[in-house]
C-alpha cells in the first residue's frame, strides 16, 4: 500500500471539493478512491482536485479533477480557487499558474481574499463542445425534453469551458423545474458523446443571472464555475446580457464573470477551507487530522 496523502475538505460557493495532497509522489487517486470518498458522508464531495508536480516549465503544479463518480473532467472552476487558497495559506504566494488535462491555467488571489481564476477562452464549435452531429450555430441548437408539442426545456446554448455545457434558458424561477429528472437525461443525451453539465439559466438583468447545474459525473451541486462561465458567455452571445455578470448559485452565494477583450474568461468569488485529514489514494480510506478535533 502506497502512503498515506494530506488533503483538505474545503468548498467553492458550497461545491463541495477535496483538495488531495499528491505532489512528490507517482501514484494517481483511484477512481475506487474517489467513490469509497463520495459514499462517506463526511468526505463527501463533487470533485478531487488533486496537485501532482509539474509536467510542464513555468506551471507550479498539475492538477487533475475527478468528479465523484470516478470519471475525470478537464475543468473545475470552484476547485481552482480551492487549490489557491490552500497552497496561497501554505507558501504565501499568490499568483499561480497551473496545468490540467485541458491545458494551461492562471489564477490570483487577492487581498480581501476572493480569487480570481482565468478558464482560458470559451469554444462554440460544435466538433469541441463535442455535439454528436453537426450544428452550425450553438447559441441554440435543436434539443428539448417534455411533451413534444409543449417541452419543459429547449434549444439550449452550448459552449465548452474545456469540459462540455449546455444552458437551457428560462423566463421564470429556476427552482420550479426538475433538475434531478432532467439532469441525467440530459447528461447522457446522445447528442453529448462526452455527456455535459447541464445548466438552467434564467437572465435577472443585463448584469445578472440565476444559475442551477447538474454536473455530469456529479449530479446537483450547490455551485459549478465552469458552468457559470459557460451561461456568461452564452447569455453575452445571445445578446441577453452584457460581458460583465453577477451569477446566483444555488448556495445563494455569486460569482462575477467578465469575458475579456482578449477572449478570455476571468472568474472571481470565495473558497473555504472545512477539516484537514489524510487518506490512501488507493482505497479512500481516510483518518481527520487531530488538531481538527474540538
Ligand atoms: N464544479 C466544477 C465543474 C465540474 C465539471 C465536471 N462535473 C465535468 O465533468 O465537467 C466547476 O466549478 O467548474
Amino acid at each position: 500500500m502506497a502512503s498515506e496523502a494530506p488533503f483538505a475538505k474545503m468548498n467553492g460557493l458550497g461545491n463541495e471539493i477535496i483538495v488531495a495532497d499528491m505532489r512528490g509522489r507517482a501514484d494517481r487517486v483511484t477512481p475506487a478512491a474517489a467513490i469509497a470518498l463520495a459514499a462517506d458522508t463526511a468526505t463527501r464531495f463533487d470533485q478531487i482536485m488533486a496537485i501532482h508536480d509539474p509536467r510542464t516549465p513555468g506551471t507550479v503544479n498539475y492538477i487533475e479533477i475527478i468528479n465523484s463518480d470516478g470519471t475525470h473532467a478537464q475543468a473545475c472552476g470552484n476547485g481552482t480557487r480551492c487549490v489557491v487558497q490552500a497552497l496561497s495559506a501554505e507558501t504565501g504566494q499568490k499568483v499561480f499558474t497551473f496545468e490540467t488535462v485541458a491545458g494551461i491555467l492562471n489564477a490570483e488571489e487577492h487581498e480581501d481574499g476572493t480569487i480570481s481564476v482565468d478558464m482560458g477562452v470559451p469554444r462554440f464549435g460544435w466538433q469541441d463542445i463535442p455535439l454528436a452531429e453537426e450544428f452550425r450555430d450553438t447559441r441554440a441548437i435543436e434539443l428539448q425534453i417534455g411533451p413534444i408539442d409543449q417541452p419543459v426545456l429547449h434549444s439550449p446554448s452550448v459552449a465548452s469551458m474545456g469540459n462540455p455545457h449546455a444552458i437551457f434558458w428560462v423566463d421564470d424561477d429556476v427552482w420550479s423545474y426538475d433538475l434531478d429528472r432532467f439532469g441525467p437525461l440530459l447528461e447522457n443525451h446522445p447528442i453529448f458523446p462526452e455527456r455535459a453539465n447541464i445548466s438552467i439559466a434564467q437572465v435577472t438583468s443585463r448584469e445578472t443571472l440565476n444559475l442551477r447545474t447538474w454536473e455530469r459525473g456529479a449530479g446537483l451541486t450547490l455551485a459549478c464555475g465552469s458552468a457559470t462561465c459557460a451561461a456568461a458567455v452564452s447569455a453575452a452571445r445571445t445578446g441577453r446580457t452584457g460581458r460583465t455578470v453577477t451569477v446566483t448559485v444555488p448556495s445563494g452565494g455569486t460569482l462575477k464573470i467578465d469575458w475579456r477583450a482578449d477572449d478570455h474568461v476571468v472568474m472571481t468569488g470565495p473558497a473555504e477551507w472545512e477539516f484537514s485529514g489524510s487518506f490512501d489514494p488507493a482505497t479512500g480510506g481516510w483518518t481527520r487530522d487531530r488538531q481538527d478535533v474540538a
